[in-house]
This record gives C-alpha cells, structure tokens and sequence, in this order.
C-alpha cells in the first residue's frame, strides 16, 4: 500500500490526518522525518507536519549502499566529489538540528532494513518524507512503505521538491504538457501565493532520553569514499545555500543578459542545492516571482529555468521510460551512432577534454575538476558529443551523471536528450552548434578558456576560439605548438556537420522539413525559447 497522501500540504497540519482518526493534538506519540532531498530543517513540508502530528519527532538519513555503490566503483574515484557534498549538507542539517536540542540518526544500510528497524527499536508510528520522483527512489519508497505498515507504522508524503508535481499542471485536455512554452505559461496561470508559502518549523528539543545521540555520522572513508578536499569546490549545507542565494539575489535583475557567458558570474550556482534540498524551492521560486512583478527581467528569465526543473521532472513522472534508456521521441532510437576504435578515441578525449575545440575542452576540464558546467557548455559540449563526434548521447548523459554534483536525473536526461534532439522540444535534429561560433559569442575574450586552458593563454583573443587556423608567427610568439602543447581538432566541424545529417536521415520524416537543413543556420540555440539558448 502506497504512502498516505496529504490532500495538499499546505501550512495546516490537519492536511495530513490519517483518515478516521480523532483529534488529539498530536495522534501520533513518535514520529519519524526520514530527510532524502530536502537536507534542510526550514520551509521543510514532512518535518512541519511532522512536528503538528507528533507529540516527539526525530529525525534520520541514511546512507544507502545501493546508491553509494555505484558511486564508489566509477571509474576515476568521479563519483567521491558528489558524496563528500552530500556528507557535508548531512553534517550540517544535524548541526542544524542540535541548536534546538535535535539531533540527526544517522544510518548506513539499505532503507528498508534499517527504517524498520528503527521503527522497532524506537516505537516510531508513523514515518513523514518529501515526495521523490525518479523511477528508482518510487520503487524505493514503495517498498519502505510496505514494510513499515506492517509494522503498524503510518507512512505519510509530501510534495516538497517542486512547487507543482506530476498531474498538476496538464493541459486543456487533461493532457500532460509535452512543450516547454504553453506548460510554463499554464504553470504560472496556476499559481497563488499558497504554493509559494513556506512550510513553516518549529522545532521542538528532543527530550533527553531519546536514543539519537547515540547515532553515529560514518565517515566518508567508512562510506567507501575519499576524505573531502580541503576546499571543497561548492561549501555544502543550508547556510552556504543561503550565502549563494544573498550574493545572486544582487545580481538577479541582469541573469537574462549574464547568464550565457561562462566567463561571467551570471547564474546562481545552486543547483547542487537544490538537488539536495538544502534550500527551498519555495524560497527561490518566491524571491523570483515577486521580483518578476516588480519589472525584472532578469528574475522572469530566472523563474523560467525553475520552471524548466519542473517540466522534466514531470516528463520524466510521465514517460519513466525515459529512465530505461529510451529516447522520449522513438524513431531517434533508430540513429545509428559512431562505434568501434576511432570512436572510442574521440569518446576518451572528449571526456578528457582533448578534441582541440578551446571551449569544449575548457568545459570539460571544469566539469572533471570542479563538478560543475556552466549551462551554455553543457549544451555545446553535449551537442559536440553526439552531432560532431556521433557518439550516442547516453554515453555523454552517464559521463555528466557520474561527475556533476548537482546531478538530477530528469534534468540531464532532459537536457542530453534536447541537445541530441530526441527529447520533447528539444532542438531540431538539422540544428548543430558550431562550437567556434558558440566560442566567439560566449567567450568573446576567452577569459574562460584561458582559466582552464593556460597553456593556450597568451594566444590572442581572435584566434584562441580557433588555434589551429592561426599563423604560424602568431602560434610561435604565443608559444603554442599544436600537437604538443594542445591537440589538434579531431574532427573538422564543417564535414562533421554533414555526416550529422546524413546519420539522421532516418528521423527526418517525422522531425521536420528536409529543406531546412540546407539553410544556413545562424545557431543561437535557444532552448525552447528559454536558457538553452
Ligand atoms: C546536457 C545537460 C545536462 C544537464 N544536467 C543537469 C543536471 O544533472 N542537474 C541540473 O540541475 N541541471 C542540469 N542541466 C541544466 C542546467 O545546465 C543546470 O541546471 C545549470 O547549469 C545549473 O547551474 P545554476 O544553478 O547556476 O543555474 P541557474 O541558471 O541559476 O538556474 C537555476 C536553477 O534552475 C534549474 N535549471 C536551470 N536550467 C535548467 C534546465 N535547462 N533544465 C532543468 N533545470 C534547469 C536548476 O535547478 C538551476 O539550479 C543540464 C543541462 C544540459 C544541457
């Protein structure tokens, strides 16, 4: 049986009472607030009605080897920078918690073996979690809850993660939306200030004798992952959220005309907190919706992208098929994608950021050094992968999901299956970066392919997009030999270009109209309409 559905959740505990039951002031004597992607303690849906429900709430996280395992066996150790992040917000929701008398259990085995047994030992009687929406964590969730009613303990979720869910925002028809535009519009249409409002919390000191102190958190050398780097990339934690948040807040009303330039600190960074919960999306979507009707163009074009969140999460809600490996539009499975040893080898430089186009290589040395893209080279390096190396982008989609700390599921899925075209309202197939141009326009000065290419740094601004076009002098006095210092372009753009559309001929009958593939096309790439442009 699944969890309990609160009809909504919004600020009133009662939303939450379990059907027939009286109304004592808290029905339930124990509670338990499992944390999963919500690793903060305000504006927190499960733990507001928690602490309305319970005369005693505690909370828990653990760490699940069945998702840690795969993390740890990644090739390179990519998977450690992600769960040292992690290990770190978990570190600072229970400092979180113990100013108020609290304290986080902090548990390492599967979910259901060791929630259950929680429940056993503490006497917990009903459990309270924000809702999760990847194929993995439902099955996950479904199987917690079935073991945990057996044990007459109430299960209870909770829309938390987004502001709309899966069956909330459809069209006229009752129809999931499968274009970006007319769902964000019917998304805003939707919208009141309830679902903006935040879940508030108020917590209450655990009393002495409760066992959670005993909890001990696994260090990550118990977890099987390396000790956190000193300065770790991104300061994980609710606090740290927040400073990001403070800082973009005052740089919010230029995001639409900073945001493309990688160089340029235009968008705000919180996407790995977001993917953790360690801060609201109630917050933020609030902070832009109110700055949007003030007259800011800038957090309009901002909220645009949270809606962008939410729109994958709910194509993913409805096609799971897309977590199989599926691309959303069948016929692109019939491409057929480069294989054999020369695309093994663009594979490996592409991942090492050695194909000889500056901005690619750039990109991907942020990406293995930082775990983080900018979103402007998410798209040039995806779309580099599939329609100038044709290589099949699940391998490019696997490659971002092991090395990006703010890895989503639906979100990289979404965004590899829009560079490659196969996605819903993903760019036309016939649509290919130029990544010279991209260059040019997104880093017009190369300051970011300077930061993580210094060896081609003393090129000048109109040939460092570009190294192998320059003159021999101007290699010479920049001290660049190619072949040596950096390599020269494993493939050359214009006939790559070619083959991209002769490989996808198979699709063209059903993507558009083959005449518009001969059309010069001047590539803004805009994403629908929104960031990926
Ligand atoms: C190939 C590819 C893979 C991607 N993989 C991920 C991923 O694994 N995780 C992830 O969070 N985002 C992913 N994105 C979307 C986007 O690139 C990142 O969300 C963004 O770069 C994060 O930086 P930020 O927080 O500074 O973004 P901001 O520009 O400040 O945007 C704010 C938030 O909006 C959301 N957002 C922005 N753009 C998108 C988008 N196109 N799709 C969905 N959500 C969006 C994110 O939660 C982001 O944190 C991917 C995009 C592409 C093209």
């Amino acid at each position: 049986m699944p969890a309990r559905r609160a009809p909504d959740d919004s600020r009133t505990a009662s939303a939450a009472q379990p059907a027939g039951c009286s109304q004592p002031s808290h029905p339930f004597r124990r509670g338990l607030v499992w944390f999963r992607r919500d690793l903060r303690c305000v504006d927190h849906a499960a733990l507001h009605h928690a602490l309305a429900q319970c005369e005693t709430v505690l909370c828990v996280f653990v760490f699940d080897p069945d998702l840690l395992e795969p993390l740890a066996r990644a090739p390179d150790r990519a998977g450690h920078r992600r769960v040292a992040f992690l290990h770190g917000c978990v570190a600072a929701l229970d400092a979180a918690l113990a100013v108020s008398g609290n304290r986080l259990i902090v548990q390492h085995g599967r979910a259901v073996e060791s929630l259950a047994s929680l429940v056993e030992t503490l006497g917990i009687d009903a459990l309270f979690y924000n809702r999760d929406y990847e194929p993995a964590a439902i099955a996950r969730d479904e199987a917690v809850t079935a073991r945990l009613q057996a044990l007459s303990c109430v299960c209870f979720d909770f829309k938390d993660q987004v502001i709309f869910e899966r069956g909330e925002v459809l069209t006229a028809q009752g129809q999931p939306f499968s274009v970006f535009t007319p769902y964000k519009n019917a998304w805003l249409r939707r919208l009141t200030p309830a679902d903006l409002a935040p879940r508030d919390v108020v917590l209450r000191a655990a009393p002495a004798a409760e066992p959670t102190a005993a909890a001990t958190m696994p260090t990550l050398a118990q977890l099987g992952f390396d000790a956190a780097p000193e300065t770790p990339p991104l300061a994980p934690g609710s606090a740290a959220a927040e400073a990001l948040l403070d800082d973009f807040l005052a740089r919010l009303d230029d995001y639409h005309v900073r945001r493309d330039f990688p160089a340029v600190r235009g968008p705000s960074y919180l996407s790995a907190h977001l993917r953790f919960g360690t801060v609201s999306i109630r917050t933020l979507a609030a902070c832009a919706h109110q700055r949007m009707l003030a007259g800011s163009r800038g957090a309009e074009t901002w909220l645009s992208e949270l809606i962008w969140r939410e729109f994958y999460m709910m194509i993913l809600a409805h096609h799971p098929r897309v977590a199989a490996g599926e691309s959303f539009k069948p016929e692109y499975d019939r491409i057929r994608w480069a294989e054999g040893t020369a695309a093994e080898e663009a594979f490996a430089a592409w991942c090492a950021g050695r194909t000889g186009y500056p901005l690619v290589d750039a990109a991907m040395l942020q990406l293995n050094t930082t775990g983080y893209m900018h979103n402007r080279l998410r798209m040039v390096t995806a779309s580099f992968l599939c329609k100038d190396l044709g290589i099949d982008w699940r391998r490019g989609e696997a490659y971002f999901a092991a090395r990006l700390t703010d890895h989503d599921f639906a979100a990289n899925n979404g965004g590899w299956q829009w560079a490659s075209s196969s996605g819903c309202d993903a760019q036309p197939y016939f649509r290919i970066f130029n990544p010279v141009t991209q260059s040019t326009r997104f880093d017009p000065q190369g300051k970011f392919i300077r930061r993580y290419l210094p060896q081609l740094a003393k090129l000048p601004d109109r040939d460092i997009h570009a190294p192998w076009a320059a003159s021999a002098t101007v290699l010479a006095e920049a001290g660049v030999k190619l072949g040596k210092d950096y390599p020269y372009p494993l493939v050359d753009h214009a006939e790559a270009r070619q083959q991209t559309l002769e490989r996808y001929q198979v699709v063209k009958a059903t993507s558009g109209p083959p005449q518009e593939a001969k059309r010069p096309v001047r590539n803004s790439g805009k994403h629908a309409g929104s960031s990926q442009g």
